[in-house]
């Protein structure tokens, strides 16, 4: 009889019992309890059942499965946010904090069609987990708008993350008009609008989310160089007018002949010299990570489309030759966003 090493069983645990700790993690966010112990640390758990409103035994689960796996430190009877959590007791609208209720309420049943979704090789989860008919998750996120405000306050949040780098490292001085295709509730179209004074961007996005970027952008006062209109990247050429486009956090959803495609669009609309710009998860060129390509690539398979996946830089650089771009840089924006930047020839 083979022996099982009593390590290997310890080390493949928490792959094992991953969804537990999503569930301590996300439960505890839930009802309040990492902010409740940031505003108040040290109360007991009676303290704590008592501003969740949970009975006594559950409380006891849920404060032993957030200390046992390190959420939470007790200290006599007092509970205290270790570093892990403590973030966790800030803003709910900025990261880690805005990722959870998008994680739970988005992801967490859809990515258990995970193994379907490359069988099937389309998107499973999304299909079997959230209410609506559109095919991808953008059509059924309109469907569906408590979803779509998760989703944005999430996306905002994770382009506020590179926010100071994309600012910095991006140069557009040589640009008037910038097209941000599939560009969100406008975080990347307000934050270069106000650093370069200079330039015009034109947010284009489905009709419910150009609606609220139009909105967002009124927030800012940048009406004037900040425009927004409805645009389906697959039925429409793109708008002309423009001498550089962004695609941030879009072209990744797509398979690869759908990039192309969107990539030659983009060239069919610039002036020589125009030019574009991938904002996207990184990928290494050895396919071996790092674990966030690893994590958007079962997601934009499993729910979001079906058929895109995180692409390395080789790959925009030759799609880009193909559609008569030349690539002209790949900047880093912290440790796993890249900008895949290229001039049409
Ligand atoms: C992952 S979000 C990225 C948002 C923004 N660019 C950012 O980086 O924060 C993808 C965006 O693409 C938009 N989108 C999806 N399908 C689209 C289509 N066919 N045409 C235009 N936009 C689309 C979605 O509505 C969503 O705002």
């Amino acid at each position: 009889m083979t022996h099982v090493d009593d390590n290997a069983h310890l080390a493949l645990r928490p792959f094992i019992k991953a969804h537990y700790h999503f569930q301590f993690l996300s439960t505890g966010f839930e009802l309040g309890i990492f902010a409740l112990l940031g505003r108040s640390p040290g109360l007991t758990a009676q303290e704590i059942a008592q501003h969740t409103g949970l009975n006594h035994q559950p409380t006891r689960i849920l404060l032993l499965g957030c200390t046992a796996t390190g959420l939470l430190r007790k200290e006599g009877d007092g509970y205290h946010n270790t570093p892990l959590s403590e973030p966790l007791s800030g803003a709910p609208d900025q990261a880690p904090a805005s990722y959870l209720p998008w994680e739970r309420q988005g992801i967490y049943r859809a990515i258990g069609w995970f193994g379907e979704a490359l069988k099937q090789d389309t998107n499973v989860g999304l299909l079997r987990e959230m209410p609506g008919t559109a095919p991808t998750l953008y059509g059924r996120l309109a469907e569906n708008p408590d979803l779509e405000d998760l989703f944005h306050t999430m996306m905002s949040s994770v382009s506020t993350l590179v926010a100071g780098d994309i600012t910095q490292k991006l140069d557009l001085s040589a640009y008037r008009s910038l097209l941000d295709v599939g560009g969100g509730a406008a975080i990347n179209a307000t934050n270069l609008a106000g650093r370069w004074p200079d330039l015009s961007v034109t947010i284009g996005d489905l009709p419910s989310v150009a609606e609220s970027a139009r909105k967002k952008v009124a927030e800012t006062g940048l009406e004037s160089r900040v425009h927004t209109v409805e645009l389906d990247a697959f039925q429409d050429e793109f708008p002309a007018g423009h001498d550089a486009v962004l695609f941030a956090h879009f072209l990744e959803i797509w398979s690869a002949d759908r990039v192309r495609a969107l990539l030659a669009k983009a060239a069919r609309a610039l002036p020589t010299g125009g030019g574009v710009f991938v904002v996207t998860p990184f990928q290494n060129d050895e396919e071996t990570g790092p674990l966030r390509a690893a994590y958007l690539s079962a997601y934009f398979h499993t729910i979001a489309s079906g058929e895109g996946m995180v692409y390395t830089c080789s790959e925009y650089e030759g799609w880009f030759r193909e559609v008569g771009l030349e690539p002209t840089d790949r900047l880093m924006l912290g440790p796993d966003t890249v900008v895949v930047c290229g001039r049409k020839l």
